[in-house]
């Protein structure tokens, strides 16, 4: 049996809560955004920080936020949202549907007097989510103005892990890397990246990157389409503690592997035209018995 029901803890902040055979799973309306993910039979796979609370122009730090229509800083203009501002605005439910294996949801964006003040282009966004035994998410973005634009922008899943000291994250080593912590490019080095300090990456690669977790006895692989690089980023110790919304200790139990369209490489979009990207999450279990 699925229950779904729309609750609001925090005024202004809907979520919709999901219960079904295959998974557990939260919604926000703000930027349309996941917060829980959980497979029947496996321990949450999505961080979410228990510090974090829904305010204005900050996202809730966790789940997984949809970065668009610029990654990071913009090119221009610091005092704009990093990661754009698609995961500040209430997006629109559009549908539900629910079947033995999934629950789906679609959510929609357009632009209004509000997005247009912060960048000056007509556009919608739709969202998919499909949640189940495994995760997918498909975002539509489509110009529908009358002059073309650049967009950038990235699903920015926090994917909990047991401890960085049991992790190894295979998939991204080959490629090159530029490498946010020095400012550098760096060649790829071949074998199999251990997290160890800050690590904030933009790997040109667009493979599925697979997260060894030996702690919690369970591998989690991500992949994605209509991207053009794969940031992997865990802030690490020092600039963890700086961060008000992530309590002490917690940067040793989420990285972040993300789906990007970064500055470098953005999508170009003439009037009409249209650009998906997507996500696909799975999980399978390492140990000999998983959790209940
Ligand atoms: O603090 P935010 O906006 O959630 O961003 C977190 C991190 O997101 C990553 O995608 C960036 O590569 C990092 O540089 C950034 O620090």
């Amino acid at each position: 049996m699925t229950e779904i029901f729309r609750a609001e803890s925090v005024p202004g902040f809907p979520v919709h809560e999901i219960r079904h055979i295959r998974s557990r799973a939260r919604v926000a309306h703000r930027g349309a955004q996941l917060l829980e993910w959980t497979p029947t039979g496996f321990d949450p796979v999505l961080y979410c920080s228990r510090r974090s609370v829904p305010v204005e122009d900050t996202a809730v730090r966790g789940g997984i936020p949809i970065c668009w229509p610029w990654f990071a800083d913009h090119p221009d203009c610091s005092s704009l949202p990093l990661h754009g501002f698609a995961q500040l605005m209430v997006w629109t439910h559009g549908y539900m549907e629910t079947n033995d294996d999934e629950v789906r949801m679609g959510f929609w964006l357009e632009d209004d007097a509000d997005t247009r003040d912060l960048w000056p282009h007509r556009f919608r966004l739709d969202l998919e989510i499909c949640m189940g035994a495994r995760l997918a998410m498909r975002l539509r973005m489509k110009n529908t103005g009358d002059s073309a634009f650049s967009a950038g922008g990235a699903f920015h899943p926090y994917f909990v892990v047991g401890g960085l000291e049991g992790l190894v994250v295979s998939g991204v080593t080959d490629a090159g890397y530029f490498d946010k912590t020095s400012g550098r490019f760096k060649a790829g080095d071949a074998g199999r990246l251990r997290i160890e300090g800050e690590v904030d990456r933009i790997y040109q690669t667009t493979g599925p990157v697979t997260l060894c977790d030996q702690t919690l006895g369970r591998r989690i692989t991500v992949e994605g389409a209509g991207h053009r690089g794969t940031v992997v980023w865990n802030p690490g110790p020092e600039e963890a503690a700086k961060a008000r919304d992530i309590a002490p200790g917690d940067y040793d139990h989420f990285v972040a592997v993300e789906p990007v369209l970064p500055q470098e490489v953005q999508v170009f979009l003439s009037p009409g035209e249209e650009h998906l990207m997507s996500l696909e999450v799975t999980i399978e279990s390492t140990a000999l018995s998983r959790a209940g």
